[in-house]
């Protein structure tokens, strides 16, 4: 915060040794910047230097700490004089100042290993981006906003109820499941944590869940892997096999980070799984899992919406009026031509829009290919299951 600061206003030029700092591979990229893009920036570098604030002359310093991958910067900032006012002005300054970068932004942060890395920034993405039927969407919306109403939290706390909310949204692949949390951590202001549960183990996930911020949402993807966790258990002969050290988390090992202390604050856990089938109704149960969504295969609802939705105007390229609703009529027609021609229930919504993309500049030609796409994707689904039935024999 202090640094930004200082190098917005480029007072580490008078500092007489500086230091260039590129983004490593380890730090976040805001939306839109490319690798080869990553700014350079300065700090001053081992030395302090002196700088005008608000008419107090105030001395900057900072020094390196730690080493190796641990190495830190220790910054510090003091004014002459007892009272400590102007620091405290100054630092709600920067404060003010960063989050100011953060609104209406998402912070997503992933993981490596045990820690939590902060992966990328991206503009909030309005909910109505994610194109789900409204008989879904408003009751999940309504039911995370009255969550987080303080009179809510005073509710549970006066019962002694543990304070959390958990969801569970399945379904088939490319519906919108992830998109659709990312949405919510935006619409709701907290930032997501994104945990792929194949990917930990039980001493992983724990620490990992010690690391949460008290308010944000929590997105665990993939929790049908503790099924087969679960059955190593039962091989491991009725035994609790620990996988503390080993792969994979153990049904018991994510129940125990879900019920944990931790759990207390206000936090949003969305679970995702593309096989609900698998979970085991201890993980589903009511106060573990609070709603299920369903995310469905787009049906000619979805259809129409998606191709409204890639095929509008932009609302500054109408000539006029009239000109403006001859398009919407044509587009609406259009939209329900083609949804007519999809069948409903076997193309996801990634699936269409990802044919839609390619037609961009010509919309209506997407209508003429769409049988010939179909056919392709067909034939693409046959092998993959052709392939996946011989590794299973
Ligand atoms: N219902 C939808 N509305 C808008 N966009 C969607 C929808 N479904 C999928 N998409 C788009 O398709 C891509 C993949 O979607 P997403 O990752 O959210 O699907 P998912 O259900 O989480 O898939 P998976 O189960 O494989 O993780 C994203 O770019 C997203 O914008």
């Amino acid at each position: 915060m202090l640094t930004s600061w200082i190098a917005a206003r480029g007072l580490e030029n008078s500092a007489r040794s500086v230091l260039a700092k590129v983004q490593n591979k380890r730090g976040y990229l805001e939306e839109g910047l490319e690798q080869a893009e990553r700014p350079l920036k300065y700090s001053a570098y081992q030395e302090g230097f002196y700088f005008w604030y608000r008419n107090y002359l105030l001395l900057y310093k900072s020094k390196p700490e730690g080493q190796g991958w641990n190495k830190q910067e220790e910054v510090s900032v003091t004014c002459l004089g007892r009272s400590p006012h102007i620091l405290k002005d100054l630092l709600k300054e920067c404060q003010d100042e960063y989050l100011s970068r953060f609104e209406n932004k998402t912070t997503i942060y992933g993981h490596s290993g045990a820690n939590w890395e902060k992966e990328k920034v991206k503009d909030v993405r309005p909910l109505s981006t994610v194109l789900l039927r409204e008989a879904e969407k408003a009751p999940l919306i309504k039911d995370m906003s009255d969550f987080l109403q303080p009179e809510t939290r005073e509710w549970y706390s006066q019962r002694s109820i543990p304070y959390r909310r958990g969801y569970l949204f399945h379904g088939p692949p490319g519906t919108g499941k992830s998109s659709f949390s990312l949405s919510v951590a935006g619409e709701l202001k907290m930032d997501i944590y994104v945990l792929s549960i194949p990917s930990v183990n039980d001493l992983s996930l724990k620490t990992l869940f010690n690391g949460l911020p008290d308010r944000c949402v929590v997105l665990l993807e993939d929790i049908d892997a503790v099924g087969s966790a679960l059955s190593r258990e039962l091989v491991a002969g009725g035994s609790k096999e620990s996988s503390d050290e080993g792969q994979g988390v153990t049904l018991s090992g994510l129940l125990n980070v879900l019920d944990g202390v931790g759990s207390q604050e206000s936090r949003v856990v969305i679970m995702t799984t593309n096989r609900k089938g698998d979970l085991d109704y201890a993980l589903t149960r009511p106060g573990r899992v609070d709603l299920e969504v369903e995310f469905q295969l787009a049906d000619r609802e979805i259809t129409t919406q998606i191709y409204r939705y890639m095929v509008k105007q932009p609302s500054n390229v109408s000539s006029g009026m009239e000109a403006a609703v001859d398009d919407r009529q044509s587009i609406d027609k259009q939209a329900i031509d083609f949804a007519c021609k999809i069948p409903e229930g076997k193309f996801s919504p990634a699936q269409i829009m990802s044919y839609l993309t390619q037609h961009r500049d010509m919309p209506s030609a997407a209508l003429d290919n769409v049988e010939a796409w179909m056919a392709d994707v067909r034939e693409k689904n046959e092998k993959t299951s052709a392939t996946q039935a011989v590794i299973s024999r």
